[in-house]
């Protein structure tokens, strides 16, 4: 679990003193993402180097087996001791993985609220098979400042609300999954992601704004979400099917759907699945200023349909809905579906 977690307006000026406290003695790698580098990772930059910090800078791509490589081999030739990850889920997810594999701490310091990572041990890391979930270094400390986040367009943040919305049938997989295979399930991760969820939902209306209270409310849903996977050790009380339509969706059409836009589809496809109440949440991601259906992504019915039949593909160990051998015909109604609400 973090040992600290800021979150609040002109949080990013705590950053130094939190980093005087661990008493490092070594350079810091300061990693961002092209765009965020040029704002926030620039505002953290000199913060840092003001208070006389050995900084080295590292801007992150896709998050690939490569990219992880590459940083590493940065962050090793720097002797970088500490790395403070400035920037969307990407860049905290690649600051995981090399800080996990390198054995050194890293601050989360999120600029948008866009996605559950933030805090979670997990990272996932694309391959030419999709989107793999692995273990990871999970952050000493998070710096969410809600001011930065706030400026951050509706769109990341609607997305983060989707990506835990979510968690609703992350849930109905992993009891279908504990029922039907005997898979393990851990209540108290369950009930933490339900909460989560329902709490979010329950403030819909509060979040159709972009200011920070929305902010704050959405970030402490995407950190105890994060916990409960840390709680369980693996992403599955906060990824289902849902996740794995919308991994098959971004090798499908890459870079079309932010992460949590293309989950909360999945979300309205696998509850419609499952038998559930998907109007319901439906409402909740159009209250929220979601993404409901393909043509609100600008694709095709068609891609959806095969991200709904492929998603099997994805994570094949892991069983949902999406993986109970769904005819072209039942993903067709369900796609059409979506249009309903
Ligand atoms: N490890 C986990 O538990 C976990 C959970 C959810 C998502 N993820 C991963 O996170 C990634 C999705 O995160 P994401 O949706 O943030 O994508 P992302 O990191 O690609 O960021 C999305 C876009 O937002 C921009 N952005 C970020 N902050 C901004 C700001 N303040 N102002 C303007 N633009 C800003 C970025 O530059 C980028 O273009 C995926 O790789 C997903 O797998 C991991
Ligand atoms: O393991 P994955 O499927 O990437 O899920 C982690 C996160 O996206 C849950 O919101
Ligand atoms: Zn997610």
């Amino acid at each position: 679990m973090p040992r600290n977690v800021i979150v609040g307006h002109d949080a990013l000026l705590q950053i130094p003193g939190i980093i005087a406290d661990l008493n490092i003695n070594g350079p810091i790698m300061l990693l961002s993402g092209d765009t965020t580098m040029k704002t926030v990772g620039a505002k953290v930059q000199d913060l840092l180097q003001e208070q006389g910090f050995d900084l080295v800078t590292g801007i992150v791509g896709r998050i690939t087996y490569d990219e992880i490589k590459r940083i590493e081999t940065v962050v090793q030739k720097a002797h970088a001791v500490l790395i403070v990850a400035v920037g969307g889920g990407r860049v905290i997810d690649t600051a995981k993985v090399v800080s996990y594999n390198l054995d050194i701490q890293f601050i989360s310091v999120p600029t948008a609220a866009s996605h559950d990572g933030i805090a979670s041990s997990r990272a996932s890391v694309v391959t030419e098979a999709g989107n793999v979930s692995v273990a990871a270094q999970p952050p000493l400390a998070i710096v969410a400042d809600t001011g930065v986040i706030a400026t951050a367009p509706h769109r990341l943040l609607a997305a983060g609300c989707a990506d835990i919305i979510a968690n609703y049938t992350a849930i109905l997989d992993w009891e279908l999954s504990h029922r039907l295979t005997g898979e393990s399930i851990s209540e108290y991760a369950v009930t933490l992601s339900k909460i989560t969820a329902e709490i979010l939902v329950k403030n819909a209306n509060l979040i159709a704004h972009n200011d920070e209270t929305a902010v704050w409310i959405v970030v402490k849903a995407l950190f105890s979400s994060g916990i409960a996977m840390s709680i369980a050790g693996s992403s599955r009380p906060a990824s289902g099917g849902e996740h794995k339509f919308a991994h098959m969706l971004e090798r499908l059409a890459p870079g079309v759907a932010l992460h949590g836009e293309a989950c909360g589809i999945g979300t309205i496809l696998g509850m419609y699945l499952h038998g559930g109440d998907w109007k319901s949440i439906s409402q909740s991601l159009k209250q929220i200023g979601a993404p409901t259906t393909p043509s609100d992504l600008g694709i095709s019915d068609e891609v959806c349909v095969q991200a709904v039949l492929r998603a099997r593909e994805i994570r094949p160990e892991r069983f949902t809905i999406f993986d109970t051998g769904i005819t072209r015909e039942a993903a067709l109604a369900a796609v059409k579906a979506l249009y309903e609400v």
